[in-house]
């Protein structure tokens, strides 16, 4: 392809979705969440439409702008399945991320802004301390955390309340990402409000509005299961009973 239409991915603006991708990925591989070419991230730009997406096998943290691929949307965004889209940007000599089936799941199921896929010990130890859902109540930090619950007053759906208690499914993992695509999309359709699924031996999947969301819920949840992870070693109940 003689135009790959780098302008796509080429801006000097380091809130450009090509240019996060790149620069969260070095961060998070700071953290353990993506090392040795694993997790990633996908953002949608919501001025263009256009779905950023990075390559498969590739060390996240060393991924450059042009290395990306861009995925065009449609009005409706109904044909965003991986078989369908339109890749107006395939940098030569790469693969999309293994993910992209998934990502797109959220991006058209749940109408979100980013998609964040880590390989989190904490995400995989904590999927294997719970059965059908990860639960925490009564930690300050679940404030950070979205609810189900509409305020008509600020037009916008409130956080959940330090009492409340977060849920998040967990699915079980399969040998490939494509396998995956099913039990996701049940998770987004029995649960529109989840912001997030843990994927059993594997990592976790979170997403937001906007990728600014997306980072706060996946830092705070990484930081409530890491937590949990100690309480149920100290023996402590993550849901606090109530009297
Ligand atoms: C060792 S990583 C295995 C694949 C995976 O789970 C992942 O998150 C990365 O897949 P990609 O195709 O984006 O490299
Ligand atoms: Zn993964």
């Amino acid at each position: 392809m003689s135009n790959n239409h780098d302008e796509l991915v080429t801006s000097g603006d380091p809130m450009h979705p090509a240019n996060l991708i790149c620069s969260l990925c070095a961060k998070f591989y700071e953290k353990d969440w993506c090392l040795g070419t694993g997790g990633g991230i996908s953002i949608k730009d919501p001025h263009t439409n256009h779905y950023f997406i990075a390559p498969s096998g590739v060390q996240k943290e060393l991924m450059r702008p042009t290395d990306l691929f861009v995925v065009e949307g449609t009005d409706n965004n109904k044909e965003l399945n991986v078989d369908d889209v339109t890749f107006v940007r395939k940098p030569p000599g790469l693969k999309p991320s293994d993910c992209t089936p998934l990502f797109l799941t959220c991006f058209k199921e749940l109408d979100v802004g980013a998609v964040i896929h880590t390989h989190s010990s904490n995400a995989v130890l904590a999927s294997l301390l719970y059965d059908d859902f990860f639960e925490i109540s009564h930690i300050e930090q679940i404030k950070a955390m979205p609810s189900d619950k509409w305020d008509p007053v600020a037009n916008k759906y409130i956080n959940l309340l330090f009492q409340d208690t977060l849920r998040i499914p967990i699915i079980d993992n399969k040998n490939f990402e494509y396998e995956l695509t099913d039990d996701l999309l049940e998770v987004c359709k029995k649960h529109p409000h989840s912001c997030a699924v843990l994927v059993r031996r594997h990592g976790i999947f979170v997403w937001g509005s906007t990728i600014a969301k997306a980072k706060i819920y996946n830092e705070s949840i990484d930081y409530l299961l890491g937590l949990a992870i100690q309480m149920r070693q100290l023996g402590l109940p993550t849901v606090k009973p109530s009297i």
